[in-house]
């Protein structure tokens, strides 16, 4: 991907689409905590339940961040609010998603997945500046995952080398 003149690796990691964790009750975070340069917490608008687990998934970021990464800068986080386009089915009004955002010092957008994919692009973008911006203030080297690791050795040996994110 290229952003600003910048050509980038990206590695996006979802866990929602993970098959279950053998433990019960391990948080989802648990690996790309470690390792993440930002996070997108997705709710959708038309359903409470999911607003409540957006919550809760920020919560775990914040207090998982705290415990292992102590002293570091602020990962940049997107709470992001889809299908805004079910504007009758609306359980989350657009206040409640931009107070959440502003307790928590997240990024905020509310976007339609189906209607305009450049939201979506928009989303990233955003991110990513930040996590660029956050990488002048961090003297830690970045923490690969446990597949990007492996690319990055065999990057290293047979490939040209990129800035990664
Ligand atoms: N109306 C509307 N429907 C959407 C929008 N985005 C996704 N959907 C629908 O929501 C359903 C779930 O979409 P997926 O792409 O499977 O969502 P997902 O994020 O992979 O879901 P998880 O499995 O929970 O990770 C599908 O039927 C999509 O068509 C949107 O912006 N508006």
């Amino acid at each position: 991907m290229s952003i600003d003149g910048k050509q980038l690796n990206l590695e996006l990691f979802d866990p929602c689409s993970q098959p279950p964790l053998p433990c019960q009750g391990e948080s989802i975070l648990e690996e790309p905590v470690n390792w993440a340069d930002g996070f997108v917490v997705v709710y959708d608008v038309s359903d409470q339940m999911s607003f409540l687990h957006a919550k809760s998934i920020l919560r775990q970021i914040k207090e998982a961040r705290q415990e292992t990464c102590k002293g570091l800068a602020d990962l940049p986080v997107f709470l992001v609010g889809n299908k805004q386009d079910l504007c009758s089915a609306r359980q989350v009004h657009k206040e409640e998603g931009q107070s959440l955002a502003q307790d928590d010092r997240c990024l905020f957008q509310e976007v339609s997945a189906a209607d305009d994919f450049s939201e979506i692009s928009s989303v990233f973008t955003r991110l990513i500046r930040h996590v660029m911006e956050n990488f002048k203030y961090r003297t830690d080297r970045r923490r690969y995952s446990g597949s990007k690791s492996m690319a990055k050795l065999i990057n290293n040996v047979f490939g040209k080398r990129r800035k990664s994110v």
